[in-house]
């Protein structure tokens, strides 16, 4: 199969779909083609990749146009739909709840779109699971430091001081993204309260940290509170492939004390805060609304790219490489695990929560399939 890796176009996005030693691994049986320096940000030369095996490429056009399987990072944006055809395969982040314009171009152009964030394997997401590592220990930093007066915040050091009380920090839910926040915000100092929905998930979580946290059951009356108090609350919920729930209104975000900062790491599928109204960049990461400070960045990962693309290709490979050896339509049929990737389909919408959130039909991805054949 013919697998390109274009470079990633999204604002500060360092990260690329393939190392070198995801190339070694592919170009053995198949033929790899990479954007010229699309490695480059995250420590990889073309020379690195030539030696494992690729080919160097001048353009993304080249890319896309010879490949039959297409691997990046982040969701294609509007200048990359051009290259959208039947017959194609993507493989990367898509997060299509969020991105009604994208589910379209892809469902008009009967692309065969497979989204890292579905794929899923006894109930967990093992292609989402390392970037949420990095977003949730991310979060924790990144809150610490926009709580500095110089970057907006009401000026708190979030462990205190001997003589001083330390910061309160909230984080609403308690999966990947919410256990690693709080491990960092515990080694931070903080005063850290984890709410989730699921008790047994909460069980799990006081096991993990015993009284270094206080886990809290979501409703809306524990979430206000918690809010209130906080200095910090990170977003971390997560239905798969569904938009995000408002866990927190406008009234909750106006009770919380000027200066305080908010972290919405579920931007990406449209974010837990109601007064999160826009994703915001790497470049311009922050804004402030009822006097506190809103973060919204949906591409966290990109900012540590040396850490992120390593952790990342290291669980898409094994699947790039099912697909390309066995040719994507008999791969999905014989793995669920990437069955629940397939988010459009000849045409379809073929995950139930994105066609629910955007209002299409949905049809099961055998379904789909059987209504033609992919190419691959
Ligand atoms: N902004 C960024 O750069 C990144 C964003 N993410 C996003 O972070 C979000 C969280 O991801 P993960 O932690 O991996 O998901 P996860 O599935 O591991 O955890 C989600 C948690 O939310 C809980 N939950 C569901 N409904 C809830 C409710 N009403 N109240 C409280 N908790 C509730 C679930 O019980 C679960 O424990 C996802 O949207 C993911 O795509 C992940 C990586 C990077
Ligand atoms: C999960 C995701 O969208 C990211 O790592 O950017």
């Amino acid at each position: 199969m013919r697998i390109g890796i274009p470079k990633e176009i999204k604002n500060n996005e360092n990260r690329v779909a393939i190392t070198p030693a995801g190339v070694v691994a592919l170009a053995s049986k198949h033929e790899v083609f990479i954007e010229k320096n699309a490695g480059m940000g995250s420590g990889f030369t073309n020379e690195a990749y030539m030696a494992a095996g690729a080919t160097i490429v001048e353009t993304a056009a080249d890319v896309w146009e010879t490949a039959e399987m297409i691997m990046k990072v982040k969701e294609p944006l509007p200048s990359e739909y051009m290259y959208f055809r039947k017959g194609l395969i993507l493989f990367t982040y898509l997060h299509l709840a969020a991105e009604p314009e994208l589910a379209q171009a892809l469902k008009d152009s009967s692309v065969l779109a497979i989204a890292y964030e579905t794929v899923s394997v006894n109930n967990s997401l093992p292609l989402l699971t390392p970037m949420s590592e990095v977003a949730g220990r991310m979060a924790a930093q990144i809150g610490a430091q926009f709580l500095e007066k110089p970057k907006g915040g009401k000026g708190i050091l979030l462990s205190g001081v001997p003589g001083v009380k330390r910061g309160k920090v909230t984080i609403i839910g308690g999966g990947v993204v919410g256990t690693n926040a709080a491990k960092l915000a515990v080694g931070l100092g903080a005063d850290v309260t984890l709410i989730d929905l699921n008790p047994d998930r909460l069980r799990q979580l006081d096991d993990i940290f015993g009284n270094q946290i206080t886990t809290l059951i979501s409703n809306p009356f524990n979430v206000a509170q918690a809010v209130a108090e906080s200095d910090l609350v990170i977003g971390a919920v997560l239905i798969p492939g569904a938009k995000a729930p408002k866990l927190v209104s406008e009234e909750m975000v106006k009770a919380m004390s000027p200066g305080s900062v908010i972290v919405d790491v579920a931007i990406d599928q449209g974010g837990i805060f109601e007064t999160v109204d826009h994703i915001t960049t790497h470049d311009n990461p922050t804004y402030v609304k009822h006097g506190v400070v809103h973060y919204a960045v949906a591409n966290m990962p990109g900012a540590v790219p040396q850490t992120s693309t390593i952790a990342l290709t290291n669980v898409t490979v094994p699947y790039a490489l099912q697909i390309a050896n066995k040719g994507a339509v008999s791969a999905i049929l014989e793995n669920s695990a990437l069955a629940k990737g397939v988010n459009t389909a000849n045409g379809e919408i073929t995950f139930e929560a994105v066609a629910r959130d955007l209002g299409y039909t949905y049809v099961p991805v055998k379904d789909a399939l059987q209504n033609d054949s992919v190419s691959a």
